[in-house]
């Protein structure tokens, strides 16, 4: 479930500083590009400005009976709206161009860093909530820009223009229409603020939502078959109902926009119809004055209204933004140090030295730990569940680095060498295989299309592989993503394998399956997993009995703490922890419940 993102928001304060990182990190780049643009601002407002002066010069000869400007005026509208309709479409595209790109860049920086950062990062929001901020909110800062980049921009410059016109057509009513703009502008901006306070509560819950739903979908067979329908129904509809609310209540916020700014115009024109009349009939203007004049006012009208409208689009982006670099803000704790070197791996002898790892302050995973791994055997873990097995096992390729203590390799400590050179020599095996979606080879070789074929064909019969892979339509460029639901669960695990003895790595931690496959793939699933056992330095979370019995040394873990170590006839004879464990669990062949 997605976790409420807290962030209290004071929102008058952070908008200007938050507009002006973006301008500098992810728009100034495109300078040139927008310099372009403002020209073709300038040419659109430019012409804008024109049409009241159009229309007073052409009423004023019509009524003097001129000649001339029959001929010139549609010519001179022709040219000028072609100019602004060109200028309009070339900014268009080059905004959409320089938008997509800005919107490329941000989502790569945020991907990166969620990929590069800390586990512990990325486990605090769930994966819905975390996907929402590449999809939402990019739309939110998506139309913002845009709409800066256009509209703001050209609407802006055409009431500059268009008044600039006013004035020169009659100042005194220009001063007169200005007096109405004052008392509108308040409350536009009270609820832009009301507006953005709604958006990051919807997106929150939204969150929520995109959780739950993944959440059930992803456990759809196991809600199924515990009839938890109803529960989820209940949850998932007043979720909506909730994102309901304050979508109602935004849509209303945002719809008292329109009928002020409707409000205020007619205001305007009717104070501008009362004087002008009045100066009309004591001689002090034309009828070429009065439609020039009126035209303007309706020109300039519709780019108020929106500009009305823009500061609320505004209002959503930055909480979009807020979101945003809340995650790319979050420096990693996991780093190497200035002088780290690569690792030194000649055995692979592991050793805990006094380790404590807690994940919170009051959550103590590991206890004081010390423990010697010997190199090239294998390690059995078992303990209850919540012992602290899988903890300490990530410690390993430093997934997290420990509270206390020191884990060393080869006599190098692990916080000391680079994080690559480390986690090259290690190959995770893991109950939950996890495959990309690409091709078998792609999968096999860690991602590399180009890699050596002849060792991938020799690390898919180490893990039995190759003869099911030969049967795909397409061997090894067989797509795993779509033929990911035709992989039975011991095919996937023999992949998975095969990318292990592939890597050739001399440390490796594997995760026991406890699900059961059927005997044949399991036959070969643990051949396989013996194979590539052999001669690594092993810390395996076992589950069978067969794994336990087998190892070298038997880890036995309660509470955080190491409670008994030695080979399994040592344990038994010990009649300790170990020898009830194992006679608890002796009827269902399984060591440590998951
Ligand atoms: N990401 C996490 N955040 C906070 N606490 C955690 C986290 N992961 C595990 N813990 C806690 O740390 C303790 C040790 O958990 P760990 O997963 O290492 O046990 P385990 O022996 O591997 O259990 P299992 O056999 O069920 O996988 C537990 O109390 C668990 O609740």
């Amino acid at each position: 479930m997605a976790k409420k993102n807290s962030q209290k928001l004071t929102f008058s304060k952070d908008t200007w500083p938050i507009l002006m990182r973006m301008w500098r990190e992810w728009v100034k780049p495109y300078t040139g590009s927008l310099l372009l643009i403002l020209c073709l601002v300038i040419l659109i407002a430019g012409t804008a400005s024109l049409y009241p002066v159009l229309v007073k010069m052409a009423l004023d000869a019509f009524t003097d009976k001129s000649q001339n400007i029959i001929m010139v005026a549609p010519i001179f509208i022709i040219v000028v709206t072609a100019v602004k309709g060109f200028s309009m479409l070339g900014q268009t595209v080059l905004t959409n161009r320089v938008v997509s790109q800005i919107e490329a860049d941000m989502q790569l920086k945020l991907y990166s860093h969620l990929i590069d950062g800390d586990i512990s990062q990325i486990g605090r929001q769930s994966s819905a909530a975390l996907t929402q901020r590449f999809t939402t909110d990019f739309t939110y800062i998506k139309e913002a820009l845009t709409r800066i980049s256009t509209v703001f921009l050209r609407d802006t410059a055409t009431i500059i223009a268009v008044v600039i016109a006013m004035i020169w057509i009659d100042p005194i009513l220009t001063l007169a229409s200005a007096v109405v703009a004052p008392f509108v502008a308040p409350p536009i901006a009270k609820i832009g603020k009301k507006l953005r306070r709604m958006s990051t509560s919807t997106q929150e819950q939204i969150g929520e939502m995109a959780g739950l739903v993944s959440e059930s979908l992803q456990g759809a067979r196991v809600a199924k078959t515990y009839n938890l329908e109803d529960y989820l129904k209940g949850k998932a509809a007043s979720s909506f109902n909730e994102i309901r609310l304050l979508k109602v209540k935004a849509a209303n916020a945002r719809g008292r926009l329109d009928p002020l700014l409707e409000i205020a115009g007619g205001i305007a024109l009717a104070g501008v119809l009362f004087l002008i009349g009045w100066r009309i009939m004591a001689g002090q203007s034309s009828v070429g004055d009065f439609a020039g004049f009126v035209t303007a006012l309706l020109l300039a009208s519709q780019p108020i209204r929106t500009l009305g409208n823009l500061s609320a689009i505004i209002q959503e982006a930055v909480a979009a933004l807020v979101r945003y670099y809340a995650i790319v803000d979050e420096k990693p704790t996991i780093v190497d140090t200035p002088d780290a070197k690569p690792i030194n791996v000649s055995k692979g002898k592991i050793r805990l030295e006094n380790v404590v790892f807690k994940y919170r302050e009051d959550v103590t995973a590991l206890d004081h730990i010390t423990l010697t791994i010997p190199a090239g055997k294998t390690t059995a873990l078992v303990g209850r569940s919540g012992s602290g097995k899988s903890t300490m096992m990530s410690l390993v390729p430093r997934l997290y680095d420990v509270t206390d203590g020191a884990l060393v390799i080869d006599g190098q400590d692990i916080r000391e060498v680079t994080q690559h050179s480390l986690r090259d020599k290690i190959s995770v095996v893991s109950q939950d295989v996890m495959l990309f979606d690409d091709t078998i080879r792609a999968n096999i070789a860690l991602g590399r299309n180009d890699a050596d074929e002849e060792r991938i064909i020799e690390a898919a019969k180490a893990a039995a592989a190759h003869d099911f892979i030969m049967k795909a339509p397409e061997g090894y460029d067989s797509q795993v993503g779509s033929m990911g639901t035709r992989l039975s669960g011991g095919e996937r695990q023999r992949i998975s394998l095969a990318r292990a003895f592939y890597k050739n790595a001399p440390i490796l931690l594997l995760d026991e399956a406890t699900s059961a496959l059927d005997s044949e793939s399991e036959r070969l699933v643990q051949q396989a997993i013996r194979k590539l056992m052999h001669g690594r330095t092993t810390l395996v979370i076992a589950h069978r009995l067969s794994t336990v019995r087998d190892a070298d040394m038997i880890v036995v873990m309660e509470a955080g703490k190491i409670i008994e170590t030695g080979t399994h006839d040592e344990l038994i004879t010990k009649d300790g922890a170990y020898a009830r464990l194992y006679r608890l669990q002796l009827t269902d062949d399984v060591i440590s419940p998951a």
